[in-house]
């Protein structure tokens, strides 16, 4: 079996690592930070001046005490480029680039030093007892890995994951690739069968990575996320998925329409909202009325709010990751503490008053139907708690902010869901909404939802794995030991039976057809919005109840305009996890009706 260059590069990744730390050092030491720095380096000001005398400085890297000559700031410059070089390279950077170099310098750094945590002693090479080759696909340089990871992260065209896309475009088999996030050698795998015939064997052929005990405390330690014992999951995933099964989530509709009838009521006739923000605001009332079942009061709803986001920033901060000791003192450790201090509240009263229809009360009185002796401690409550609200509010916002797009794109998909609302409503004429009601009269509600989650899945991966032996997938090698990820938004888009050439079966504009779902002979089967296998989305039946009540709450009593977005003009976020449009659905609002009316038309 032969090595690639990279392969062969891999195995020298000591040095270098020096090596890239101190290229990528040299480009960020001779960059311009704007006003205030950097966190990692203070004010570090641009343009290393040229060296005097001699092509290259003399020292591979050089701290260059600038005190003396402007005030107070120390720069790091390295003299592998020589200075002219590095200030023409730092000037054709936009300040994007920069940052992500200077960012994948600091995560690189943070790898090394966890190395052993994150990779096996022996790094992933071709399997020699495997005639298969490796997939194709590039490794990028050691620990670093492919830099247009960083840099090619999304596209306004098609909004986030436009790396993984390049990849499996440029691969002879698009549905495997290679790549190497942060330099670990791994795979991503599209198509259902593939991603069935690896995701199924959770466990024995592939287990998610454990995570730093100190900054997983932080999301959920001994949640079931982290969990890479097959009873243990099991186990955590039978008694936290008691309060998500369909009965529990009917007895949770009451708070869920208070939910979405409070952030439809911050509506006006005239003005402009950004729904993603709306959005964002109901998927957290989900969280405080449902999930934790408090009683917060006007003036403790906002504390809330800015507490899980203080929360999620940090998590996403690699600050955080990078001195977990600190946390206590920085604004995410302050919200950490307060959410717990939420949560420990919320665990006493359920004590003294009994059970309540909240997601929490479930997990509190659940008893493993195995043994009933069994249940969910306090740090578990804890941990898992955590972790629903982390799953469950950003991607349930982003796929409705979708959904909001679409409406205002298809205006007939609007008229279609007040109809079926209107019908719903003179069928059960004065009763609440259930669960039962939007499964059995809404089949258009939900063939636009499943439309929806078809053209904006998550088009990043699900969480990276590690191969537990080598294995093959569509003629290619998977070596032991190498990261694998699966990526519904690249399983979605070459579903043979939809794939259109110029790509216009995932476009928002032209292929967007919610009654494909409505007929068996149509309905696509590539499609995994919510994964495959052992960790199948745990809150499926909450993430659909909640967004089919806002839906319907919202095409009964709303009608709109796109503020700025038309057909011809769409574009998308970069950075987000589903993705969103540019604008975060900006709509008008045209009218607005009373919680007690009925349709709007
Ligand atoms: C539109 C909304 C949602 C989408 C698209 C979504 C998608 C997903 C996906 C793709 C996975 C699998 C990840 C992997 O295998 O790596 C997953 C797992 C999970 N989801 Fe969701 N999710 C949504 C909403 C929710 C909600 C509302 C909750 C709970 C409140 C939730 C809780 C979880 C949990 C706990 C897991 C981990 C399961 C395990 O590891 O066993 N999700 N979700």
């Amino acid at each position: 079996m032969t090595m690639t260059i990279t392969e062969r590069l891999h195995r020298h990744q000591l040095e270098l690592l020096i090596l890239i730390l101190a290229t990528a050092s040299a480009i960020t030491g001779a960059f311009e930070l704007p006003r205030g720095g950097s966190a990692f380096l203070g004010n570090n000001h641009a343009q290393a001046p040229p060296h005097r005398n001699s092509k290259f400085s003399h020292a591979p890297i050089q701290l260059v005490d600038d005190r003396r000559r402007r005030g107070k700031s120390t720069q790091l410059r390295c003299a592998l480029l020589p200075p002219s070089v590095a200030t023409k390279i730092s000037s054709g950077l936009s300040p994007q680039l920069r940052y992500t170099i200077l960012f994948g310098s600091a995560a690189a750094a943070l790898v090394y030093k966890n190395r052993n945590k994150f990779y096996p002693p022996n790094l992933p090479t071709p399997d020699a007892s495997f005639a298969e080759p490796l997939p194709d696909g590039s490794l990028g340089c050691p620990y670093l890995g492919n830099i247009k990871f960083f840099t090619k992260i999304g596209d306004p065209k098609t909004g986030s994951g436009a790396f993984y896309r390049m990849q499996s475009s440029l691969s002879r088999n698009p549905r495997i690739f290679k790549y190497a996030p942060l330099g670990k050698p791994s795979v991503v795998i599209a198509g259902m069968s593939n991603v069935k015939r690896v995701f199924n064997r959770e466990f024995k052929l592939v287990k998610t990575g454990v995570i730093s005990k100190e900054f997983g405390k932080l999301f959920g330690g001994e949640s079931l996320l982290f969990a890479t014992d097959p009873d243990r999951h099991q186990f955590l995933r039978r008694l936290v998925g008691q309060s998500m099964t369909p009965e529990q989530i009917n007895v949770a509709m009451p708070a869920l329409i208070a939910s979405a009838t409070r952030q439809i009521d911050t509506l006006t006739v005239g003005g402009n909202f950004e729904m993603e923000e709306v959005l964002t605001r109901f998927t957290l009332d989900v969280a405080w009325r449902q999930i934790l079942g408090l009683d917060l009061k006007d003036d403790e709803i906002d504390t809330f709010y800015g507490a899980v986001n203080d929360w999620i920033g940090g998590i996403l901060n690699p600050v955080t990751s990078l001195f977990p000791k600190l946390t206590k003192y920085r604004k995410v450790g302050k919200a950490y503490t307060y959410l717990i201090s939420k949560i420990d509240d919320k665990l006493e009263s359920l004590e003294k008053n009994g059970p309540d229809g909240s997601t929490m009360s479930g997990m509190y009185f659940a008893k493993d139907e195995d043994d009933p002796s069994k249940r969910l401690d306090r740090t578990e409550i804890i941990s898992n708690t955590l972790l629903l609200i982390l799953a469950g509010s950003e991607t349930a916002a982003s796929t409705l902010t979708v959904a909001m797009l679409a409406l205002g794109l298809h205006k007939d998909a609007l008229k279609k869901l007040k109809d079926e609302q209107l019908a719903m409503m003179s069928k059960h004429q004065g009763e609440d909404m259930t669960r039962d009601m939007l499964e059995k009269d809404c089949p258009y509600l939900d063939a636009f939802v499943k439309e929806v989650m078809r053209i904006k899945p998550l088009a990043t991966t699900g969480a990276m794995r590690f191969s537990q032996e080598t294995f093959i997938v569509e003629g290619k090698q998977v070596p032991k030991g190498y990261g694998v990820a699966f990526n519904p938004y690249l399983t979605h888009m070459l579903d043979p039976a939809l794939k259109e050439e110029d790509g216009s079966h995932m476009d928002i504009v032209k292929g967007f057809k919610p009654e494909r779902w409505m007929n068996d002979d149509t309905k696509p089967t590539e499609y995994m919005p919510f994964g495959v296998g052992p960790r199948y989305c745990l809150g499926v039946n909450l993430a659909l109840a909640e967004m089919k009540v806002f839906l319907a709450l919202f095409a009964r009593r709303v009608d709109f305009g796109m503020t700025n977005t038309t057909p011809e003009n769409v574009e998308w976020k970069k950075i987000s996890i589903i993705p969103k449009p540019k604008d975060g659905a900006l709509i008008s609002v045209l009218s607005i009706s009373d919680p007690s009316t009925t349709v709007v038309v």
